[in-house]
């Protein structure tokens, strides 16, 4: 570029690409780094739109085309939660809940969500099934937009596509109402075209598929822990939900009574096709999923998958399970305090790219032998 003394004159290309660089910038999230258009630093922040002296106008144009043609965060996901906050205020205090939390699940998942007290999972639950509406980010349900739902959508929201199961037994329930009238309500307050007595079959049906057929007449007070609880699922499955959550639907039960409910959930992923979100503090549980998240100050941070590997000479089947660090958009990873501690990971470390990997060291320079 030509420089007259008065700085550079800028050409009619030159105003061109800078144009082309300001809409990738804007239509560019700078949290969301691709590698095409640009780097993020150790520390997760991230580098503006990667042009620099060698980049040509073809090379703008097309990561312009490429950025506006790339599929949105969550596109095939059941559910999508995208930098999800939720800030609650009490007294002129704030406690950030949810801290740009992302997650996706699959339709069809049957998935364990696990975390420390006060982490954030029934905050994220209550998101979920409509009850609260977060602060910032974006959150999908079965294609209902979970911030932009009006009073009349949520309503259809909580009665047809989400069923939810609390950890109080006594919560999930109408006290006078029998197992099988438990479950035709949510059908009636439905207003389906189904007539009692089809009500009265579905609902009966769904109790005898969870076990609980010999609860059909028996008021809640009249069944166990675990009955009312197979009896909530049935419930929460009457209108045929896309998904469900259960929020510590074990909590107030036994080992072996834990064990059963989650049979239960299992039946209905399985038979039904449900996709189930599980809120729990039993490693138990945990361990049946092939999918467990783990939810830390407010952002998903590992994730653990499960598969059944048969051995070649034996034949045998056994369970598989490997842990990963969740990788958010902006290129955060958090990873787990166990580790950082082990090796007094502070405030800054080391990374180096390998071909198949990327190294990460304490940071040898606060030592003083570093120094
Ligand atoms: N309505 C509210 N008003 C103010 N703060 C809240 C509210 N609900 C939740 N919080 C705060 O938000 C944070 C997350 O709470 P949340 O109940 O989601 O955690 P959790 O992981 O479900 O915990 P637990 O396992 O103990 O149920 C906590 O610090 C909690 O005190």
């Amino acid at each position: 570029m030509p420089d007259d003394g008065h700085g550079p004159r800028r050409t009619a290309d030159d105003h061109r690409l800078a144009h082309i660089a300001r809409t990738i910038a804007e239509g560019y999230d700078v949290k969301n780094p691709t590698p095409a258009n640009a780097s993020a630093t150790a520390n997760g922040t991230s580098t503006d739109a990667g042009t620099d002296s060698t980049t040509t106008l073809a090379d703008l144009e097309r990561r312009a085309t490429a950025h506006r043609e790339r599929p949105a965060y969550g596109r095939d996901a059941l559910i999508s939660c995208d930098r999800l906050v939720r800030i609650f205020t009490t007294d002129g205090v704030e406690v950030q809940a949810l801290q740009g939390l992302d997650l996706l699940v699959a339709e069809g998942e049957l998935m364990a969500l696990v975390g420390a007290s006060g982490s954030g999972k029934s905050t994220l639950m209550n998101v979920l099934a409509g009850l609260d509406v977060p602060t910032a980010g974006r959150a999908s349900v079965a294609g209902h937009d979970l911030l932009a739902m009006g009073a009349k959508e949520r309503l259809r929201y909580r009665r047809e596509a989400v069923g939810f199961v609390w950890q109080q037994t006594a919560r999930n329930l109408l006290p006078y109402l029998t197992g099988v009238q438990n479950v035709a309500l949510p059908m009636q307050l439905r207003g389906t075209r189904m007539s009692r007595s089809e009500r009265g079959t579905r609902a009966g049906e769904l109790l005898e598929l969870l076990g609980v057929d010999d609860c059909r007449d028996r008021r809640p007070h009249q069944m166990s822990g675990g009955q009312q609880q197979r009896v909530a699922i049935a419930v929460a499955l009457a209108n045929e939900p896309a998904v469900l959550l259960a929020d510590e639907p074990t909590g107030e039960l036994d080992s072996a009574t834990a064990k059963d409910i989650f049979a239960a959930f299992r039946t209905a992923n399985e038979e039904l096709g449900t996709t189930i979100v599980i809120v729990t503090h039993d490693q138990a549980v945990a361990d049946q999923v092939r999918r467990t998240v783990a939810i830390r100050d407010g952002r998903t941070s590992t994730e653990v998958l499960r598969r059944t590997q048969v051995d070649a000479t034996t034949g045998e089947e056994s369970v598989v399970a490997r842990e990963y660090a969740m990788l958010d958009r902006a290129g955060r990873l958090q990873l787990p305090a166990e580790y950082t501690e082990a090796l007094t990971m502070r405030d800054r470390v080391l990374l180096e790219l390998e071909q198949d990997h990327i190294g990460i060291w304490p940071d040898d320079t606060s030592s003083p032998s570093g120094a």
